[in-house]
């Protein structure tokens, strides 16, 4: 029982049948740090398991509480003594034994006088100790990392047969990408800024050598159109592409191992290998069918917008690493310095060792998985599961978490940064402005006043929204109520849009037929998912919802509808909306729009800026982003009365949809709109055409509003770019503004801010949101 002097923690006797019942909440030292993040952000779910599944079984959601925290754990801080204690004789008379006890306390603390002079070791160093003791090899690690060459920016030459002219920063990129391939990460991240060329670089190191076949390319949905006419433009038809996606799934592995590049959806990955590992209903029982993309042998994978499979524990992250592999790529524009956590799950599926591995403490067992199936004991080494760490979280995550970048957070940061030195090449446009020759970027706030009319709703709801956020207040409960205040907000935000977004919006959804509501926009749900509770929202209305709360130890998120603990996999499949009701139940289609229908001033502003634009000699195309599908839709239903074509974009369609839609905007000479629903992904889309952007609703998070505009901003971009942000300011929205300039500016100012913070809501920002 002896543990050397460490301090140890006693668990008191406990049937075993108590023992399983004990519901852990926190994760200590030898937390998988996926699960950490699971329990910051509240938003992963246990996928449905088979007993026989031992990747599964690995993944078991087991959360174990800090052992302080644990009512039922005695902190015996002198562990020989206490062990005496126990160890007492039961037949010794009890005076006696009083007094052994009384000399003994006077022992301890003569015992811990003497120790107080020796240096202090820390639990975090202790276990640092053990783990090289253990494992030598892992003291070389960063050492080594530090040594290896630095990158040194070689161009590669052009590659044979791309009729596009890489520019000299993407030659550069080439050399990198090939260099890693051949070194002894097989892969990396490429991080440029976003629209610089990450699919035009990707595309030359597939063409670089034609034999090194075939590639899979997992891109989101709305991105997937674009590789497919980027390769097919550049390459001259030397890449044989596959689309497996929709019906042309059907097609066997040998047929398919002969193509170049495959490209399919992250959505499409996790649906065929969920169905490949538990199957799906069918009349007769569960069928299992085999997952052509995870029976073929790749020469490369690459995985566009990795930040997909940020959530390690997601069905989808699962998916992409179960593929068969040599290399291994992921791309992505969101800088990942700024995302800690997120890192592991890149790490993961890169395959860099010992980085995702858990280590035995007291032992040489070390394993990729986590294998603890009695939720206890190691399955290899029978250690329990706290002698067990994991490489990142110990060395890289857990002290920054801890303490920031100072102190021992600092020396986590280094780590991070030199293994990042050695996977991740990451240009901004700034540093890159002579290659690519970019034209301004001009930002402008356009601020306007309600009329009468609206100011007179606004102030009703505003009254009664801060009259309940106070009631929270007063009774600190605040936290606790935030799925109410979360719907407050997004009230306001939308009757700053325009009031038919409250005034018609679903109120009772057993009502609506054919179409999903979310329950949190109240609107007709895009991309909608549901979680466990069996409660449906948008896929992004959930995730803002989810990001935007601040966890802490009183207060849990819970599901906005039914109050109970949430649990939701962001990246699930979206449920399948019947296209027509979706249209039906529109909310053009249910007001009254012809003779009583007024617009809103937000939207009036809109029409004025875009009659500015109007020149007799040539278009200027401008992107309409919103939030709310209904904004857009009453924007479109307002734009085509004065005489605007539009075309629009949204969650519902699919990729080929999608592609036309695109098209059409970019060739046609009269489309002067393109509204876009945020929903439907601001990310991956390639708007050069336009070179104005409207922004209809703020958002406290500025990365958001950021992504927008770099859909215009990009190379291929000739003229300057001009971004309004429409705000209310009698509402909310200046509120809004004036906190997502606060935010911008932390995130300038700090290079170790973590940016899902960022998008957070802390109570201060609450208070200021509600202007108290
Ligand atoms: N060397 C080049 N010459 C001309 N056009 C280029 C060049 N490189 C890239 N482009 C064009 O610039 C646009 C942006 O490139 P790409 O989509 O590869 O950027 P990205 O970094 O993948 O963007 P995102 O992160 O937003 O997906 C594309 O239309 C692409 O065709």
């Amino acid at each position: 029982m002896s543990e050397g002097g460490f301090i140890r923690r006693v668990r008191r006797t406990r049937s075993r049948a108590a023992r399983k019942r004990v519901n852990y909440t926190e994760v200590s030292d030898t937390e998988d740090p996926a699960l950490k993040e699971e329990k910051d952000d509240a938003q992963v779910e246990v996928p449905a398991k088979s007993e026989s599944d031992d990747e599964y079984r690995e993944d078991e959601k087991v959360d174990i509480k800090d052992e302080a925290e644990d009512p039922e754990i005695i902190d015996l801080s002198d562990d020989e003594e206490s062990d005496k204690l126990n160890d007492d004789d039961d037949d010794e008379p009890l005076n006696n034994k009083r007094k052994r006890t009384t000399r003994k306390k006077t022992t301890t603390v003569t015992k811990k006088k003497k120790r107080s002079n020796k240096p202090k070791v820390s639990y975090y160093e202790r276990n640092t100790l053990k783990l090289y003791e253990n494992h030598p090899e892992l003291k070389q690690v960063f050492p080594d990392l530090k040594n290896s060459s630095p990158y040194v920016a070689i161009r590669a030459p052009q590659p044979e047969g791309m009729s596009i002219k890489l520019l000299p920063f993407q030659l550069e990129g080439l050399h990198w990408l090939i260099q890693q391939e051949e070194g002894i990460f097989k892969g990396g991240v490429l991080a440029d800024e976003m629209g610089m060329g990450k699919t035009i670089q990707t595309i030359a190191l597939l063409m670089n050598d034609l034999t090194k076949r075939p590639s899979l390319v997992v891109a989101p949905t709305v991105a997937l159109m674009q590789w497919k006419n980027e390769i097919n433009q550049h390459t001259d038809g030397k890449l044989k592409v596959y689309m497996f996606h929709g019906t042309s799934k059907n097609i066997d592995i040998k047929t398919l191992s002969e193509y170049d590049v495959v490209l399919t959806t992250y959505a499409v990955l996790e649906s065929v290998f969920r169905k490949q590992n538990y199957g799906f209903k069918r009349k007769h029982g569960v069928v299992k069918e085999l997952s052509v993309l995870h029976n073929i042998e790749f020469y490369r994978v690459i995985l566009d917008e990795a930040h997909n499979i940020k959530d390690r524990q997601s069905n989808t992250a699962r998916a992409v690493n179960n593929l068969k592999t040599q290399k291994r790529w992921c791309l992505t524009g969101t800088p990942l310095q700024n995302r800690i956590g997120e890192m592991y799950s890149l790490i993961r599926f890169l395959n860099i060792e010992p980085f995702s591995k858990y280590f035995c403490t007291k032992c040489d067992c070390n394993s990729k998985e986590w294998h603890f199936s009695d939720n206890m004991h190691c399955d290899s080494c029978n250690h329990v599961l706290m002698q067990h760490t994991n490489f990142f979280n110990h060395f890289m995550l857990k002290n920054i978490q801890k303490f920031g970048v100072e102190g021992p957070g600092l020396e986590s940061f280094q780590n991070i940064q030199t293994l990042l030195k050695n996977i991740m090449l990451r240009r901004t446009k700034v540093e890159r402005a002579d290659d690519l020759g970019l034209p301004p970027r001009i930002v402008t706030v356009r601020r306007d006043f309600f009329n009468e009319e609206e100011k007179d709703l606004y102030r009703s709801l505003y009254s009664d929204s801060q009259r309940k956020y106070n009631s929270y207040v007063e009774e600190g409960v605040v936290l606790n109520n935030y799925a109410n205040i979360f719907s407050l907000i997004t009230r306001m935000r939308q009757l700053a849009d325009h009031p038919d977004l409250v005034l018609k919006r679903f109120h009772d959804q057993a009502n609506v037929t054919g179409v999903i509501v979310c329950q949190l926009c109240d609107d007709v749900a895009e991309e909608p998912i549901a979680s466990k509770c069996h409660h449906k929202f948008c896929r992004m209305c959930i995730k803002e919802y989810i990001e935007s709360f601040m966890e802490n130890n009183d207060s849990k998120l819970t599901c906005p509808v039914c109050h109970i603990g949430l649990s939701i996999d962001l990246s699930q499949p979206s449920l399948e909306i019947d296209l027509d009701s979706f249209k039906k139940q529109s909310i053009v289609s249910r007001l009254n729009m012809k003779g009583t229908w007024q617009s809103s001033t937000k939207i009036e502003a809109l029409v004025e800026e875009l009659y500015k634009l109007r020149s007799p000699v040539r278009t200027i195309k401008s992107i309409v982003f919103s939030q709310f599908t209904s904004m857009l839709d009453l924007v479109e239903w307002r734009l085509k009365r004065a005489g605007f074509q539009t075309v629009k974009l949204q969650g519902s369609m699919s990729p080929t949809q999608r592609d036309e839609t695109i098209k059409y905007f970019m060739n046609n000479i009269e489309c002067e709109v393109f509204l876009v629903s945020l929903k439907a992904g601001g990310v991956a889309l390639n708007l050069c055409e336009a070179s104005q952007v409207f922004i209809l609703d703020p958002w406290w998070n500025p990365s958001v509003e950021w992504q927008s505009g770099d859909r215009v901003h990009r190379i291929g971009q000739f003229r300057p770019v001009k971004i309004t942000r429409f705000c209310i300011e009698d509402s909310i929205e200046s509120r809004i503004i004036e906190l997502q300039e606060k935010k911008a500016n932390m995130i300038h100012a700090t290079i170790n801010q973590d940016e899902a913070a960022i998008g957070r809501l802390t109570p201060a920002d609450l208070q200021f949101l509600f202007n108290n």
